[in-house]
């Protein structure tokens, strides 16, 4: 049964930014369902602020699928409707770090999913925080891995990621067929992945983009021999094994004999597989989240918090197994 609504017997949902790589999937999750009314604006009155605020006011919940900018103003737009206001999910990088917001990561801990489900503001993560909090998370809490560990991440996404101008980029000549970036160190994720990990120390982050459209692994390298109680690649794999235990969506799998992985298996799903690659022998190990970037890395993931913040589908299953 959904929690009240403002008008109709199911919660309507507004997508803001509807026509971009990450609004067009969730409308392709979200159509057809019986349970919500999807809401839309004219596309000539798209970026209009008083056609968005007259929807805004009418919606239950809308998502932000917006530059950061964009979505700062569309939350003063919502937060001027007082009671009216609809509660909100932003996909953008803008909140995710706010207190005032709530991560949307329901599998990160165990009241996150209750959180997500009660809070008016929830910020929807990253796609490579998604597979790094994932798999630094667990091991900080279970104190294998010390919050002030040197921890590098690196990452390979598809060039979906960097939206509709990447993409444009990439299906057109001269785009290369793969890249090193935010070799600055101040990757936009790199707040929200060290905060959440529970690292007191910031990470190192390397990402990358290759010549497919989407699709994404994430992995840690790890010397386990300069770790407390040097830890055997097996310790690993079972305290994300713990933590993961009945989660519907994330996985904690086997490694993969052969000692390779690809990024586009998990494709169009809201898929999350975590993976420990160790030699016991040589005290190594390299962990390895794979997602996809416009799934459990974009709309899956919001898809999973709509229905949570609505009480609709899936989300008495709070994150786990039925
Ligand atoms: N692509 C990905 O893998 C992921 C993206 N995100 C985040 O989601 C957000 C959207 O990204 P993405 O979908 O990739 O970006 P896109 O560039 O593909 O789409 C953004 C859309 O927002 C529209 N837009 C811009 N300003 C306004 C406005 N003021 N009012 C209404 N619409 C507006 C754009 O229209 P126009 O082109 O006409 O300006 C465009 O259609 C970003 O914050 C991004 O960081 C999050 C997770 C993953
Ligand atoms: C390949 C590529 O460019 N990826 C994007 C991140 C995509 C994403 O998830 O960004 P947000 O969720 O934070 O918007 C980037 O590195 O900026």
């Amino acid at each position: 049964m959904a929690q009240g609504t403002k008008s109709g017997s199911v919660p309507s949902i507004f997508i803001d930014g509807e026509s971009g790589t990450t609004g067009l999937q969730i409308v392709e999750r979200l159509q057809g369902r019986a349970d919500i009314a999807l809401r839309s604006l004219p596309p000539e009155l798209r970026k209009d602020p008083s056609a968005k605020r007259d929807i805004f006011a009418e919606a239950d919940a809308v998502v932000l699928c917006l530059p950061d900018d964009a979505a700062k103003e569309a939350t003063s737009l919502a937060a001027s409707l007082g009671s009216q206001a609809p509660k909100l999910l932003d996909a953008s990088t803008a909140h995710r770090v706010d207190p005032d917001w709530t991560y949307g990561f329901a599998e990160m801990a165990p009241g996150q999913a209750p959180a997500i489900a009660a809070s008016p503001r929830v910020s929807n993560p990253g796609c490579y925080p998604t597979g790094g909090i994932a798999l630094l998370r667990p091991l900080v809490e279970a104190g294998i891995l010390p919050k002030d560990f040197p921890v590098t991440v690196n990452a390979v996404s598809g060039y979906s990621g960097g939206g509709k101008s990447m993409i444009a980029a990439y299906e057109g000549e001269g785009a290369p067929s793969f890249e090193l970036y935010g070799l600055s160190l101040e990757h936009k994720h790199l707040p929200e992945l060290q905060l959440y990990s529970g690292l007191s120390r910031r990470p190192i982050f390397v990402p990358s983009v290759g010549d497919f459209r989407q699709g994404m692994l994430v992995s840690v390298p790890l010397h386990l021999d300069v770790l407390p109680g040097r830890p055997a690649p097996a310790d690993l794999q079972a305290a994300l094994e713990k933590h993961y235990a009945g989660a519907e969506w994330v996985r904690v799998a086997p490694a993969e004999a052969n000692g390779k992985l690809e990024p586009e298996a998990l494709n169009n799903t809201n898929g999350l597989e975590l993976r420990v690659f160790g030699n016991a022998k040589r005290q190594q190990a390299v962990l390895v989240a794979r997602l996809d970037n416009l799934g459990k890395g974009a709309s899956g993931a919001a898809v999973q918090n709509l229905e949570l913040m609505l009480g609709i589908g899936a989300a008495n299953r709070m994150g786990k197994a039925a």
